[in-house]
Parts: structure tokens; sequence; C-alpha cells
């Protein structure tokens, strides 16, 4: 019996439609599979189950393909199947563009931050140390445009004898001196023990780099219903920082803004290095406001315009910079805090950029 070409490829087109129907089935069944194990935080691949079914498979093959074949085709199938199971996954995250595609825009008092806002400026000391300190900041930062004063009350220090802050008093006087130059006060929340009198007197809360996987602070200010200003860790992939901003929108608090600020990599002449290509990828991946803070991604004065500049080219919605009236005396990170000489040159130098990126966003 001889067959016709057309009669050979007609059975191959039919064969073809039901491969196909049988792979979509198998990938439906492999997304659910997916989504199982997300809700029990287990890790999507799995080789050995790979090879069992490879095993299996060869086992079965009645030819004419051979085991090899049989093998890389259906290892292509796990691939694209894994695909599959982590894109879901993916899309499933209440910070990621696919579960909201406009910009998240943070209205807090009266500032917005993110979405088409100009970018802002958040500057202030490491440390607060004194009402003097701080009121003196706060009037000189008031009048350069600042509209977000920073400063700790409660210090993540690395030695447990560094100086650890003025805790509640510190929290009083950052307020009033915020208060005093009509700007908003984000401080470092340390434990979820201090929720309540942070919510009182700040308003912006900090997550500090060394706490952004801890995952009890992470829930209690996501049931706070205050911004939260959650910066990266020191040695965070942009995956687990992105988490970490999940675990407070899970929570219920959608009011998360980004903050890059450098990561510990083997080069020394910078304290951290600026990971611009994070800031990117965290405005593409995510909805939330992305801010960079230069003070602690470069630890070194002659950096901070320069690598300013870049990160609102980036696309950053913010700058967080540290200032200090006297860096010198300065209770901790006194090498890198500028003095008020040295804020109204960085500024200077950043108004074009500015203006520029303000001009770019509203286009
Ligand atoms: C679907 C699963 O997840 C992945 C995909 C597999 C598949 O496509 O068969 C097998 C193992 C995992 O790498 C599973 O674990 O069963």
């Amino acid at each position: 019996m001889t067959q016709s070409l057309e009669q050979l490829r007609g059975e191959v087109d039919a064969l073809n439609r039901q491969i196909l129907e049988l792979l979509s089935r198998r990938g439906e069944v492999v997304a659910r599979i997916g989504q199982l194990k997300s809700e029990e935080g287990q890790r999507h691949y799995d080789p050995s189950r790979e090879d069992q079914q490879l095993r299996e498979l060869v086992a079965l093959n009645p030819g004419p393909f051979s085991d090899a074949t049989v093998k890389a085709i259906f290892k292509e199938i796990f691939k694209a199947s894994l695909n599959l199971e982590e894109v879901n996954d993916k899309q499933v995250l209440l910070v990621s563009r696919s579960k909201q595609p406009e910009d998240t825009v943070l209205d807090i008092g009266k500032l917005r931050i993110g979405g088409k806002a100009p970018p802002l400026m958040i500057a202030g000391p490491c440390s607060i140390e004194s009402e003097e300190q701080m009121m003196v900041t706060a009037a000189f930062l008031a009048e350069q445009g600042v509209s977000i004063l920073r400063g700790g009350a409660f210090k993540p220090r690395t030695s447990p004898y560094g100086f650890q802050g003025l805790g509640p008093e510190g929290l009083r006087i950052g307020k009033q001196a915020a208060r005093a130059g009509g700007q908003l006060f984000v401080t470092e929340i340390m434990d979820t023990r201090d929720i309540e009198i942070m919510s009182e007197y700040a308003d912006i809360l900090q997550v500090g780099a060394r706490n952004m996987q801890n995952f009890a602070l992470l829930r209690e200010v996501g049931r706070s219903r205050l911004p939260v200003l959650l910066k990266r860790g020191l040695a965070a992939t942009v995956e687990e920082w992105l988490y970490a901003a999940e675990y407070i929108l899970s929570e219920g608090n959608a009011s998360v803004i980004l903050c890059e600020r450098g990561i510990r990599t083997f080069e020394k002449w910078t304290r951290n290095t600026l990971d611009l290509s994070a800031v990117v990828l965290a405005k593409q991946e995510t909805h939330l406001p992305v801010i960079v803070d230069v003070t602690h991604a470069a630890g070194r004065r002659d950096l901070l315009l320069p690598l300013a500049r870049a990160a609102l080219a980036a696309g950053a919605d913010g700058i967080h910079v540290e200032v200090h009236p006297n860096p010198a005396t300065a209770l901790s990170d006194n090498e890198q805090q500028l003095d008020f000489a040295g804020y109204r040159e960085f500024a200077a130098g950043l108004q074009p950029f500015l203006e520029a990126a303000t001009r770019y966003r509203q286009s």
C-alpha cells in the first residue's frame, strides 16, 4: 500500500495536535504543582523527580527514537514546565508589575513619591545626637528644599559598644526638628516592640539593610499603616529584596519605598558597590518607588554627586544622602556625611539633573 505524501502529512498534523493538546494539559497540571510548591515554600526545581521520570520513560521507550533523544525531548519539556511554574509564581507577587501595571504613587502629607512625581531628596544625619544638631540641620535642609528629614534614634551598630542612638528621646527630637523644617521624618525601626512609639513620631519607618530579612519586623511594619522605606540588605539579591517587600505588602501595607544602598563586593575603594542595575530591575519588575542611598553606597564624599546623577538617570524616584552640621564630630559614619557647605555644592551639582529627570518623567 502506498500512501501519498499529503496523506502522511495529514497524519503528522493530527498527531501534532494531539501532542500539543497533551503538552498543554501537562502544562496545566505542572502549574498546579508549582502553586502547591509555592504555598509550601518548596523549591520548584526537583532533579530527582525529573530523573525518576526519565528512567521510567527510557524503560518504556518503544523506539524508533533513541533513549538519548527521548531524554533530551523530555528534558526540554521539564525546562519549559519549570519556567511555567516560576512565571506563575512571580505573577502572584503583590509587588510585581504583572499584578499592578501602574506605578504606586505614595501621598504622604503634601508629598508625592513615585510615578511621575519629581524625584525627591531625603537628607539628614546618620544619628540623632542632640536637639541643637537636629534643629540646625532641619532648618538648613528646609532652606535647601529637602522635604524628608532622616536621623536614627535606634542605631544598628556593628559593635555593641558603638553609640546605639538616643532612643525615644531621639525620636522626639527628630519629629520636632522635622516639623520645624516643615519636613517629614523618617527613622529606622529595629525592634517589633518599638512599633507603637515609632508610630507616634515617625512619618516613614525605615527598615535598615541589616534587618531586610528580619521577617518578624517586616510583618510588623506591614501591619502598620505607615509608609516603609525598605533598604536592600548588604548581600541581598534583588529577588530577596523584593520578597522582603512582599512580606510588607502581604500584611496589607502597600506603601513601600525600595532603597538601593550598595552591596558588598570584592571592591575595596568604595564602602559598598552601588548596584544601578538593581534600581532599573526593581523599577521594571515592581510598581514601587525606588530611591538610592548614595552615602552608604559610596562611603566616600567624592563619589556622591556622580552616583546621584547616575541614579536619577537610571530612573530613581529619590536620593538619600547623609548631612551633618559637623561630620568630624559625628558619633557615627563621620567619614561619609556631608557638611552644609558640602551639601550645598552637592545639591547645586545635582539640580540640573533633578530638573532633567523631572521633565523626562513628565514627558
Ligand atoms: C512539576 C514539577 O516540577 C518541576 C518540573 C518537572 C516536570 O515538568 O515534570 C519535574 C520536576 C521539577 O523540576 C514536579 O516537581 O513534579
